[in-house]
This record gives C-alpha cells, sequence and structure tokens, in this order.
C-alpha cells in the first residue's frame, strides 16, 4: 500500500501521471505502436483513478479520467469560431485542378507556387480550441462561423490529445476531421441491428450522428477516430507553409493523414489525385476525394476567400461508388 501522499507530492504526482499517461494514448491511439502494455496503462490509470479520488480537488475536466464522458448536458452551447471555418469549392475533372491552378497563377504573376495534396477525410468537420498546450473547447463547424459546443463528446476521442506533447502557444485552433474508421462502422451497424436500431447510412452519418447528440458516453462507444488538416487562428508562434503546419500538428500528438503530398506542378498533383480514384477502397477510412492547397501561407493570405470558400484551395471530388460489400470495397454514395 502506498504510503499515503501529502497534498503537494499528490498534486505533483498527479501531474506526472497525466503526462505518462498523454504520451501512451499518443503511441497507442496516434502512432498505433504503444512502447507499454496494456496492463502497465491499466496500472498508471487506476493510480491516477485512486489519487483523484483521494484528492477530488485536483479532479480537472481535461483529466484523462474524464474521457469517458459524464452525463449528458441539456443543449448545446453555441461557439463563435475565432477564425471562420471556409468550406471548399469543388472540382470534378483534372481540367477543374487546371483551371484553378491557371487562376492562382493569374493573381500571383511569375512567382513560384507549391502545392499540398491531402486525402479528404469524409467525416465531421471540427475546431479544437488549445489554451497553453490544454484542450479546452471543440466544436462542429455549424454554419461556419458559429458551431456547437461539442467539447464534453469530443474528448472521447483518445487520437485527440488532451494537452499540446511540446511547448504550446498561448492560444490555437485546430482544425480536423473526426470520422469513423470503416470496421468500426461495419461492427456499429451489425450491433444497431441486432438492438433493432436503424444502421446508419454511412460513416460520415455515424460519425457525425456520434458527436452531435448529448451524451459523451454514447460517443465514447463509437470508436471515432480524427486526422488534424489545419489551423484558423493562432498566436505566439508563426509558420511560412502548411506543411510546416502539418509537421507541426503531428509534433503535438496529432495524427495527420501519411498520404500528404508537396508538388510543384499541378501536372504532378492531378497525377497523384487520379491515383488514388481506386486505390481509396483499400485505406480503412472514407475519403471522397483529395484537398490541394496552396503551401505558401503568405500565398494564401493574398489569394484569399470568396464568401465561402478559400481561392487558395479545392476539393478534387470522386465519382460514388455503388456499395459493395466487402469491407476494403465499402463505399457509400
Ligand atoms: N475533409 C478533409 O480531409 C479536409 C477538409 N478541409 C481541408 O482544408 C480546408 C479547410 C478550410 C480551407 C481548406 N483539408 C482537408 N484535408
Amino acid at each position: 500500500m502506498a504510503r499515503r501522499l501529502s497534498r503537494e507530492e499528490a498534486k505533483r504526482r498527479i501531474e506526472e501521471l497525466r503526462r505518462e499517461i498523454a504520451y501512451h494514448d499518443y503511441r497507442y491511439y496516434v502512432l498505433d505502436s504503444p512502447v507499454i502494455s496494456d496492463a502497465e496503462y491499466d496500472r498508471l490509470m487506476l493510480e491516477l483513478m485512486a489519487l483523484e479520488e483521494a484528492f477530488p480537488e485536483f479532479i480537472t475536466p481535461n483529466s484523462p479520467t474524464q474521457r469517458v464522458g459524464g452525463a449528458p448536458r441539456e443543449g448545446f452551447p453555441t461557439v463563435r469560431h475565432l477564425v471562420p471555418m471556409l468550406s471548399l469549392a469543388n472540382a470534378f475533372e483534372p481540367g477543374d485542378l487546371r483551371d484553378f491552378d491557371r487562376r492562382v497563377k493569374e493573381a500571383l504573376p511569375g512567382e513560384k507556387v507549391e502545392y499540398v495534396v491531402e486525402p479528404k477525410i469524409d467525416g465531421l468537420a471540427v475546431s479544437l480550441l488549445y489554451r497553453n498546450g490544454e484542450f479546452v473547447q471543440g466544436a462542429t463547424r455549424g454554419d461556419g462561423e458559429v458551431g456547437e459546443d461539442v467539447t464534453p463528446n469530443l474528448r472521447t476521442i483518445r487520437s485527440i490529445p488532451l494537452r499540446f506533447l511540446k511547448d504550446a502557444p498561448p492560444l490555437v485552433e485546430v482544425r480536423g476531421e473526426a470520422f469513423m474508421p470503416k470496421e468500426a462502422f461495419v461492427k456499429l451497424n451489425e450491433r444497431r441491428e441486432e438492438e433493432g436500431e436503424p444502421p446508419f447510412a454511412n460513416p460520415r452519418n455515424a460519425a457525425a450522428g456520434s458527436i452531435r447528440q448529448l451524451d459523451p458516453r454514447v460517443t465514447a462507444g463509437r470508436k471515432l477516430d480524427f486526422f488534424a488538416y489545419g489551423i484558423g487562428y493562432y498566436e505566439g508562434i508563426s509558420f511560412s507553409t502548411h506543411w510546416e503546419v502539418l509537421d507541426w500538428l503531428a509534433e503535438q500528438g496529432f495524427r495527420v493523414n501519411e498520404h500528404r503530398r508537396l508538388f510543384s506542378s499541378i501536372d504532378e498533383v492531378i497525377d497523384y489525385v487520379l491515383s488514388w480514384q481506386n486505390r481509396r477502397f483499400d485505406l480503412p477510412y472514407v475519403i471522397d476525394g483529395m484537398v490541394v492547397k496552396v503551401n505558401s501561407l503568405e500565398q494564401q493570405a493574398r489569394l484569399g476567400a470568396t464568401m465561402k470558400s478559400p481561392r487558395w484551395a479545392v476539393a478534387f471530388k470522386f465519382p460514388p461508388e455503388e456499395a459493395v460489400t466487402k469491407l476494403r470495397r465499402i463505399e457509400i454514395s
């Protein structure tokens, strides 16, 4: 039986356990490569729970023990995004990407332009606010300006870090897609059929339905995941390219898509985008296209945005495929 700790010792040990557990969550849920056994992980969590029970004044909503979610709230408070969440204009064929490239080059005469290409995850866009590296608020996109506060629900997604792994700026909005992997989707619908519940039509609806409901314990049971793909408002740190932003997010402990690529010509972009039109069915999550972004943040700022979409980014949409039963070829229109 560990000797009874003083209040100060307990506070220090609690902080130490939270950091250790945050690191192991990162290894397990983001890198898929744990460095301790499940039993060792459970022991850390049990020690933290025991200390929090003995010293309840130290319990914070951001403690790993709070991930499973508490009682549901009455309704969703609203959140005004510090930087609006824009929506993407669509491209449907290579010619549309060439038009996009031409418009970018016309607006930036004589300048070199690099493009970042990322899979377009088919989930629910969310914004995560981190204050001094601590996750303090999570919201849906809503109308782009104002979304729903779904913080307790997003807290249950293990690949969303409760705190940054490295030194943190005072305030940053992390943007990304919450999604349900295909395997979790199939298992959830099997369970719903058994329980006489209507199945979800596709993983996007399943993710949205799991987040936009009031009971975080329901969200906790839905095995959701998260890819970070950008930032909105930020202060106390500077970036010059989108690629740097993605690297920084990965360093802070977020899952960033491994199939992102950096190109310096629209021809390479088109080849890469088309290469995923069929390969996408082998991914363990649904993508409905690829997103093409101007890499330089300074060029993005000069290109600006229309009322609702950036001029510096476009979504290339793949054609919807008819549903095919095998797991690896699950694609739902
Ligand atoms: N669903 C995605 O995977 C995805 C969506 N959006 C963006 O970037 C938009 C965000 C605002 C302007 C560019 N990137 C993505 N990867």
